[in-house]
């Protein structure tokens, strides 16, 4: 594969050099060659990075269909359709900032503890450099680990979390670590602003009331799916902004929060769900908040069909890095 680039535009300012973009789709086909996301150079082929795209093919949190392992690879081959120009927010990303594909953490399978451990070492390494990380799971275990690495630069931080489920549970089987706990572990483990968290997109069967009770004692407040139809995406995403205000900010996005329409690649899929639509007009309407990192999560591609949910993970990440850039270009 030929390393030719699109030239982005942005004059050097001394200390780094104008961002490397993305191969240019018009000269070399944007199905050929190995794929990074959005077709955007690897790490170390660049000097440094403002955004760090990073994997985590890590699924053994699982509670019941596994193969998100297999996401971070299936949204990178997703994303060779993406284009330079965002024009939802009126930014070209890549030429706003360099954002580089840093490759996948080599999490252990087989004991989830170490693997806890060595996401939130490899992700403290990449957030020791400058860059925010835009991670591509990978089961939402890694939430936790990922939260540690960005609250140990930033201090505790806001989270806006999308998701079909609230993944504040305390344990399954025993186990302290799992998909449906990341939360619950961190708020224990003071890593978020418990003045500052949302769920979005919640819906479906709980085990019990209680649930919701001990969501809402952590400092939770809840967007439904329902609610997001009734209200409508401009009005909740002015809310989330409202009370996100000007704190650091974690946006963790599990694909499952939308619908099995929209999202049918996933392990634990729950029906009545948003449409990538509304996901993604509330993403956009976070321009102006300070967004520390993100993730998306849950996409299982052996239940995928035709793509549907690794194209809506990558747009997903496009908003998220789109924002990312926009502030690195601002400064902030
Ligand atoms: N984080 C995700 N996707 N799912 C959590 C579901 C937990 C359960 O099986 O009750
Ligand atoms: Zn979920
Ligand atoms: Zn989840």
């Amino acid at each position: 594969m030929t390393s030719d680039d699109t030239s982005t535009g942005r004059a050097g300012d001394g200390a780094r050099p104008a961002p490397r973009g993305p191969v240019d789709s018009s000269r070399v086909p944007r199905f050929a060659g190995p794929a990074t996301f959005a077709r955007l150079p690897r790490l170390d082929e660049t000097p440094g990075a403002d955004v760090a795209v990073v994997g985590v093919p890590f699924d053994t949190g699982v509670s019941y269909r596994p193969g998100a392992r297999f996401g971070g690879n299936a949204i990178r081959e997703a994303s060779r359709l993406l284009r330079p120009y965002n024009p939802a927010q009126d930014a070209s990303p890549f030429a706003l900032a360099q954002v580089a594909d840093a490759g996948d953490i080599a999490a252990n399978p087989f004991r989830i503890e170490e693997a806890v451990e060595t996401v939130e070492q490899a992700a403290g390494e990449l957030l020791d450099t400058g860059a925010r990380l835009m991670t591509l799971g990978g089961d939402h275990t890694i939430a936790l680990p990922l939260l540690r690495a960005v609250a140990r630069r930033h201090g505790p931080v806001a989270l806006l979390h999308f998701d079909a489920h609230l993944d504040t549970w305390d344990t399954y089987f025993g186990a302290a670590y799992t998909h449906g706990t990341p939360f619950r572990r961190a708020v224990e483990e003071g890593v978020l602003d418990t003045s500052a968290l949302s769920h979005v997109g919640t819906r479906g069967p709980l085990y019990g009331k209680s649930d919701l009770s001990d969501d809402a004692k952590m400092g939770f407040g809840i967007v439904t799916s329902a609610d997001v139809m009734r209200r409508g995406v401009d009005e909740v995403a002015d809310q989330l902004r409202q009370r996100i205000g000007d704190r650091p900010l974690y946006v963790s996005v599990d694909i499952d929060v939308l619908d099995p329409a929209h999202a049918p690649g996933t392990g634990t899929p729950e029906a009545g769900g948003m449409t990538s639509r509304e996901l993604l007009e509330i993403l956009r309407g976070l321009a102006g908040c300070r967004l520390v990192s993100a993730d998306v999560v849950e996409v299982a591609p052996a239940y995928d069909h035709a793509e549907i949910t690794a194209v809506a993970a990558s747009h997903t990440a496009y908003e998220l890095t789109t924002l990312m850039c926009r502030q690195t270009a601002e400064g902030r």
